[in-house]
């Protein structure tokens, strides 16, 4: 894909948690995000039927991805830089599939506060994880492409920087007049023209629908090809309405509601958004993977 930032963003990351830190601060999690050294989150839960199966040729599934997540012994076996589907034929992937646990931690990257605190209270809307999720606060660079390329080489690009599990995720605002623009490009547009210039952009069209993306992408390590879930929540662009503190919610208003995502109230956005839509697949594909491991008694995220 090409991968020509829009901007250049400098690309950094913050020290990684500290488990003792991380318990002291398990009744505020999200007072150090994210300008502080370090981002904290205690482990979050969550409760998903198991009614979807995991991609049959995903990177989660890889036994040498398997290896290289939960522990680097192996890793000198392993050629640095080839993915998992060139490490590995596809043979093993059945018997790799009871080895492939979530890790113990996955690191959600992201520079963003405020989906950061949506992500958490997704997760935390649900039962007990058998892994932690915690924050890390990287800047991401603006990709260009398709919605599924970008958050996939965000994802490399933030397993690579931190060394661990990641997950991340981009979110696109699309108007249908536009067939789907702007797209991944939202952040820039939002920035230069306003809740106001983006309602202007469809003055021409008797078209005001739109729909908000997100996509997650999840990789178990460095070098291991991710996995992405899209989800999508469809609905209208209109004159901004509500509080104005998270991105073009205030001019997006979903189909069945007639408030904006920035009028509903947190939990109702939460449960019915493009995010939740999202996140609620890759949570379901995480659990699936630790059942399979846990069933074979293999894994590392049993702790
Ligand atoms: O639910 C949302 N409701 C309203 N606005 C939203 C939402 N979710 C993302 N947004 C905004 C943030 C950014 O202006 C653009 C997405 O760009 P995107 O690159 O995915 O986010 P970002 O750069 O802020 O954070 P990150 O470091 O995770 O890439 O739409
Ligand atoms: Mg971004």
């Amino acid at each position: 894909m090409r991968s020509m930032p829009l901007a250049h963003h400098a690309w950094h990351h913050t020290n990684t948690w500290h488990p003792i830190f991380s318990l002291a601060i398990l009744s505020s999690p999200w007072q150090h995000f994210p300008v502080g050294l370090r981002s904290l989150q205690p482990p979050v839960s969550f409760s998903t039927p198991r009614h979807r199966r995991p991609p049959p040729h995903s990177a989660a599934a890889c036994m040498a991805c398997a290896w290289r997540a939960s522990s680097f012994r192996l890793a000198p076996l392993i050629a640095p830089n080839k993915r998992h589907s060139l490490a590995v034929a596809a043979a093993p992937h059945k018997a790799a599939m009871a080895i492939a646990a979530p890790p113990a931690t996955i690191y959600f990257a992201t520079g963003n506060k405020k989906k950061l605190e949506e992500v958490v209270a997704i997760l935390e809307a649900g039962h007990k994880l058998p892994f932690a999720v915690q924050p890390a606060a990287v800047e991401l660079p603006e990709l260009q492409g398709e919605p599924e390329e970008i958050a996939a080489e965000k994802c490399r690009l933030a397993a690579d920087r931190l060394q661990a599990a990641v997950m991340v995720e981009d979110t696109c605002l699309c108007f249908n007049a536009l067939k789907g623009l702007p797209g991944p490009y939202i952040k820039w547009f939002l920035q230069k023209l306003g809740h106001d210039g983006l309602n202007r952009m469809l003055a021409g069209f008797d078209d005001k629908s739109a729909y908000a993306q997100c996509t997650f992408a999840y990789t178990p390590g460095p070098g291991c090809d991710p996995v992405v879930f899209v989800g999508r929540t469809d609905g209208r662009i209109v004159a901004a309405r509500g509080p104005a503190d998270f991105g073009w919610d205030p001019i997006f208003e979903p189909d069945g509601f007639d408030q904006t995502y920035a009028e509903l109230d947190k939990q109702v956005k939460n449960g019915i958004s493009h995010r939740y839509r999202s996140l609620d697949k890759l949570r379901a594909y995480l659990l699936d993977n630790h059942a399979a491991a846990a069933a074979t008694g293999s894994g590392e995220a049993a702790a």
